[in-house]
């Protein structure tokens, strides 16, 4: 097997230790990215261990649904379930009040429904994901309905943000969202006060859901290299 770089050697070991965390005889919340993957796939380790026992997941997007099932981990829908006890999910940035954009992977609307309802949010991410600001390294995703693109393009315009819609790699024309609709990304100079900005932008008309999530986080786990060493600290 190739050998891990620095940066997914910090996605492994935050992964892991999210999966750790995990108990028997819960509902888990599986969130979308490349630093997730790594705790679901050791959540199934823990699972075919017998080290875990009767645990379910609600994935937040199709790739989370498919690694699900690729590592053995059973899913259930928010149908039939009256709660969710933990969720596991990536972030693009990570402020010091434990605000997040999300989104990187275009999930974000089912990401924030799945991570607002879980008793503890725990957060993935490596430490070059923590910033003091957000909007400082990473655009703001926006699902907006097809129909509603050019005025939501507008809007966001006239609230301050550079839009552009975010076009697919080896596919032709947008990206489309698990839900059929498209993602711009905004590039805000800064953005003063996230949790007004997610409520305005939720606003316009058009707008499904904004990759701003403020107050949702409990737990952030950070994956870092101390010493050449991959280790984890939590915030
Ligand atoms: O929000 C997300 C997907 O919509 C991801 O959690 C976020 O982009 C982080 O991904 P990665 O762990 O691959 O860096």
């Amino acid at each position: 097997m190739a050998e891990l770089d620095a940066a997914n050697l910090m996605k492994q070991a935050v992964g892991k230790a999210a999966a750790d965390r995990v108990k028997s005889n819960t509902i888990v919340g599986l969130g979308t990215g490349s630093t997730t993957a790594y705790a679901l796939e050791f959540i199934g380790d823990r699972l075919k261990k017998g080290e875990l026992e009767n645990v379910v997941g609600i994935p937040t997007s199709f790739q989370a649904e498919v690694l699900a099932r690729k590592y053995g981990i059973p899913l259930t829908t928010l149908d039939v379930v009256d709660r969710i006890d933990i969720a596991i999910d990536g972030a693009d940035e990570v402020d010091p009040q434990k605000n997040l954009i999300k989104g990187g992977g275009a999930a974000h609307t089912r990401e924030k429904i799945v991570d607002a309802l879980a008793e503890t949010f725990l957060v993935v991410v490596d430490s070059g994901k923590l910033v003091d600001k957000l909007g400082s390294t990473f655009l703001l995703p926006v699902e907006v309905i097809p129909m509603a693109l050019t005025p939501v393009m507008r809007a966001l315009a006239k609230l301050g943000g550079k839009p552009e819609l975010r076009m697919g790699i080896k596919k032709a024309g947008p990206i489309v969202t698990d839900q059929g609709n498209l993602v711009i990304d905004v590039k805000f100079d800064a953005i003063a006060d996230p949790a007004e900005l997610e409520k305005t932008i939720n606003n316009l008309p058009g707008v499904l859901e904004n990759g701003l999530f403020v107050g949702v986080a409990d737990v952030i786990l950070v994956g870092e290299i101390i010493d050449g060493q991959p280790t984890v600290r939590e915030f």
